[in-house]
């Protein structure tokens, strides 16, 4: 009984707090920008009252007024009443930053019951592991937004350039025109876009292959099975052939080749998660709970949205993507989304842009790096569609972009970057004419040949418009 008091009161509260909130942004438009941007819907423990937040907050991202007529005509008559009392029971909007703060206490201590009772519910420690993630979630997401007066910025600017202070890691992927030309960090989103069957996953396991020599990596797949995800990765590391390894036609050279590998695989802290279906913050829970740096997306528009299913697909993706982006900030965590592109209408080939990104020009906005991968016109003869790709860098928010096109090797599931005599330095051709009794291939490199980022001829640059 006293407890189901307790809970009454806590309740009663947190709906008061909740009302004051919202007759504050009725009754003064001066607050409302600092309030849209801290109060998060999620406080809202009242669905009533969460409406009515979204739906004034929406009005004001889309630069129209916000007051008591306004929301009524979004939402209907029926919120007339409601909305007139809110205004009438609010005296003064000066204690809203007041009520903002026992809102999300009350949110996050409801949210802490809920996990709780999850945990409770668990069979054993493994299956509690992602809610306790969640739990530390809440608990480490600080009210006030984190912010910075000029004064210690200079000062701050001052230090991070001393002599003495270890230089920035930029995050290195393995291939050059990206360690060279880019200047991501952990917390950063990239996104690899493409049309399907154009590389993108092989690509991406290459990248979180090299990554996970330095950093804990987690490879979500949405669509392709684990099996096939090992079989791509072991060709790809051994640089034997995926069609031998799928006829299990493997020779004792290949054998050679995949075990002088082994003390190098054992090394890579590369974990691949099945995670069809899966939501944004299931992925994410998943990622805490791991300790993942870095985590890989294939791909983005296959995350089950948490949405209302009946809301537009670039909503649900909108969604999707400004979720990746808050945990990629919030937990300094590396984000790589795959995202499917969109063939142009029928007619001429022209190479892909961020705007075919499909279903979201969220998507598009949310990144710091945007690559694209895509074969070749199909009216050049002198370029081969299936050996050679395009690789695009639409988006660098901090260095320069430019195409450059890469040798593919789809049977060994690995790029090389064309040489400057417009050739791959290593023509995948040749690679699959190695003969059998050659030994292993002792080449790991992959793709780092530690070489300068330059203008070269097989690379053309653009100005960096941004
Ligand atoms: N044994 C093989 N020999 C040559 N090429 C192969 C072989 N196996 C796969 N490939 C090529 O590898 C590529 C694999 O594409 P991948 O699945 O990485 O693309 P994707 O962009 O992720 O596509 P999707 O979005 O449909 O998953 C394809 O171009 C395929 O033709």
């Amino acid at each position: 009984m006293g407890v189901n008091r307790d809970n009454a009161a806590r309740r009663e509260h947190a709906l008061d707090a909740e009302q004051a909130v919202l007759g504050s942004f009725l009754i003064d438009t001066g607050i409302q920008q600092q309030l849209f941007a801290r109060v998060r819907p999620e406080d809202f423990l009242s669905p009533a009252n969460r409406k009515i937040y979204t739906t004034a907050r929406a009005l004001f991202r889309a630069g129209e007024p916000v007051d008591g007529v306004t929301v009524r005509d979004k939402l209907g008559q029926d919120y007339t009443r409601p909305l007139m009392e809110l205004m009438e029971i609010t005296p003064t909007s000066a204690n809203w930053e007041v009520y903002a703060a026992k809102m999300r206490d009350q949110a996050d201590h409801q949210r802490l019951r809920d996990l709780a009772e999850h945990v409770l519910e668990q069979p054993n420690l493994e299956s509690c592991r992602p809610y306790v993630a969640d739990m530390s979630q809440v608990l480490s997401a600080g009210p006030e937004a984190d912010s910075w007066t000029m004064r210690q910025m200079a000062d701050d600017f001052f230090n991070s350039q001393d002599p003495n202070v270890p230089k920035p890691k930029y995050i290195t992927y393995g291939l050059d025109v990206l360690d060279n030309g880019s200047y991501t960090e952990l917390g950063d989103v990239v996104i690899i876009g493409g049309y399907p069957s154009d590389g993108k996953t092989a690509l991406a396991l290459s990248l979180a292959y090299h990554m996970a020599a330095e950093y804990k990596v987690g490879f979500f797949s949405l669509e392709t099975d684990k099996r096939k995800i090992r079989d791509r990765l072991m060709a790809h590391i051994g640089q034997i052939s995926l069609g031998d390894i799928k006829r299990r036609r493997l020779t004792d050279p290949d054998w050679v080749a995949l075990a002088a590998k082994g003390t190098e695989m054992a090394k890579r802290d590369l974990i691949v998660v099945q995670a069809a279906g899966m939501t944004a913050p299931e992925i994410q829970s998943v990622a805490q709970a791991y300790g993942f740096q870095v985590i890989l997306i294939d791909y983005i528009q296959l995350v089950t949205p948490e949405t209302d299913r009946r809301a537009p697909r670039s909503e649900q993706v909108a969604e999707v993507s400004r979720s990746f982006h808050t945990f990629a900030q919030r937990t300094g965590t590396l984000v790589v989304e795959l995202a499917q592109l969109t063939r142009p209408e029928k007619g001429a080939w022209r190479p892909p842009t961020m705007q075919d990104l499909k279903e979201s020009g969220q998507l598009e906005q949310d990144a710091d790096m945007i690559v694209l991968l895509y074969r070749p016109d199909p009216e050049d003869k002198t370029l081969d569609q299936n050996e050679t790709r395009s690789l695009k860098i639409g988006k660098n928010k901090e260095g320069r972009r430019g195409t450059w096109l890469l040798a593919f090797d789809g049977d060994r599931q690995t790029f090389e970057l064309l040489g400057a005599d417009g050739k791959p330095r290593r023509r995948p051709s040749d690679r699959k004419r190695r003969k059998r009794d050659e030994g292993p291939v002792g080449q790991v490199d992959f793709w780092a040949d530690g070489g300068e980022f330059r203008d070269t001829p097989w690379g053309q640059e653009e100005a960096n418009a941004k």
